[in-house]
């Protein structure tokens, strides 16, 4: 998916064959076997990765993943959407992105411990707060940076904050990173409603994924007056015509772990969710959830990708011949709200002086709408749809610093 999309902008760029592999390619991929006791005394080991992207404009950002899903394609392909990602959003960063083979939820707490402190002990010979930045992503929390920092800083005889972002404001954590790309997200939506004559007070969603995208997500709408008709997560779906109680959903999940054991008579199937009428649709859980083979179904206005990577370059030749009927909001561009707030906490962290939450939240918002301005003037322009003028962008962007910096002959 990575490897078309990149190819459709390069040549929406007319850029010339030898550069391409020069932006595609990884600097470097990092694989690791990361060896744990058990509870039961027995030893198990994970294997764990990081891709970093490209040096060119500054250390490279990105989250890591905690799920079974986890193999160096997947990062890969993650930290390659980071890059445009971070460039789009006019951030001083590659992008890179890592994980570990594991479900989380299959681990104790001690384990999931011992597992993450080992994971950034593999680590510490390839990162650091100049060269590459971690942070959450699905699977990982602020307890998990918070062991993150813990183990560099251990190892370093000395704090670094700055290592991580996404800690918990205790440790060094900026206000708001927990709920900065559900705010985003919801933000953004707000643009597009705006654009398109849809009233919050009238206009109703449907939230894939509870956990801090689509929980945050969910929330948020919730609160703006929006209806939200429907959310899932990994272990239930639910709809209801009438509007969801998202508090109550809320409660249920922080006393239970999971949607599952909610309601029974408000239970649909995960996929048919995807296809009931509402005028928002956000996929914040994985890749790849709108295919070929329910693009032409969806039944929103609006396509919020929570997300990373839940459209498939076939469904997007599908939502692209819809024209005006849907306005898509491009992962790289819908979710970047987390990455832009981690660089704010990065940035306190360097310098060792933090904001209250009102000031990350407005600079949050006030860079959205510059970097939305962008992609829909250049769609606009251009006459492409939202997702290639915001691939066009940060692809531009990072080419730019490339063939400016050169090459070593
Ligand atoms: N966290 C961040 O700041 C950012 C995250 N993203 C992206 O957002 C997405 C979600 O990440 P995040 O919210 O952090 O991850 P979390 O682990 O917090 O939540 C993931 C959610 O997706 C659910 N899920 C998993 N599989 C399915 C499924 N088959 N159907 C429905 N729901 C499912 C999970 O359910 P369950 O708990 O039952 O497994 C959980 O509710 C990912 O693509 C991530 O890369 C993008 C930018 C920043
Ligand atoms: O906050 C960050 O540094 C990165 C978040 C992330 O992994 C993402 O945007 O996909």
């Amino acid at each position: 998916m990575c490897r078309q999309q990149f190819t459709a902008i390069a040549d929406h760029l007319d850029l010339p064959e030898d550069e391409r592999d020069r932006l595609l390619y990884p600097k470097r991929a990092i694989t690791v076997s990361c060896p744990i006791h058990r509870d039961d005394g027995s030893v198990a080991v994970f294997q764990g990765y990081r891709v970093q992207h490209h040096l060119s404009l500054g250390p490279t950002k990105g989250g890591t993943r905690f799920s079974t899903s986890v193999d160096i394609g997947e990062v890969a392909a993650l930290a390659v959407w980071m890059s445009w990602k971070c460039a789009l959003a006019g951030l001083p960063y590659g992008g890179a992105k890592g994980g570990v083979t594991v479900d989380p939820s299959s681990l104790s707490r001690r384990e999931l411990e011992a597992l993450s402190r080992r994971y950034m002990q593999e680590m510490i010979p390839f990162v650091g707060s100049h060269t590459d930045v971690m942070a959450p992503d699905m699977g990982t929390n602020e307890q998990v940076m918070a062991w993150f920092m813990d183990t560099y800083s251990m190892h370093q005889g000395r704090t670094v904050t700055e290592i991580v972002t996404g800690k918990p404001v205790a440790t060094g954590g900026t206000e708001g990173r927990r709920e900065a790309t559900g705010l985003g997200v919801v933000h953004l939506v707000g643009s597009a409603m705006e654009r398109l004559g849809i009233r919050a007070a009238r206009a109703t969603a449907i939230v894939q994924g509870f956990g801090n995208v689509g929980g945050v997500a969910a929330e948020e709408l919730h609160a703006r007056g929006v209806r939200v008709l429907g959310v899932s997560d990994h272990t239930a779906a639910y709809f209801d015509p009438k509007g969801l109680d998202v508090p109550d959903l809320l409660r249920h999940v922080a006393a239970h772990g999971m949607l599952a054991g909610y309601s029974n008579e408000l239970r649909i199937d995960r996929e048919e969710l995807l296809l009931q009428p509402c005028d928002v649709l956000v996929p914040a859980a994985m890749e790849r959830v709108i295919t070929e083979r329910n693009a032409a179904r969806l039944r929103c206005r609006i396509l919020a990708e929570g997300a990373n990577g839940p459209t498939t370059p076939e469904a997007d030749r599908i939502l692209a011949e819809r024209g005006d009927d849907l306005f898509v909001i491009p992962d790289i561009l819908c979710n970047s709200g987390g990455v832009i707030v981690s660089y704010f906490e990065w940035v306190q962290d360097l310098q060792q002086f933090f904001w209250g939450r009102d000031e990350v939240i407005g600079r949050l918002y006030g860079h959205l709408d510059r970097v939305f301005h962008q992609v829909t003037n250049r769609a606009a322009r251009e006459r492409v749809s939202t997702r290639v003028a915001a691939m066009a962008i940060g692809v531009s962007k990072v080419r730019d610093a490339k063939k400016t910096r050169g090459l070593f002959p």
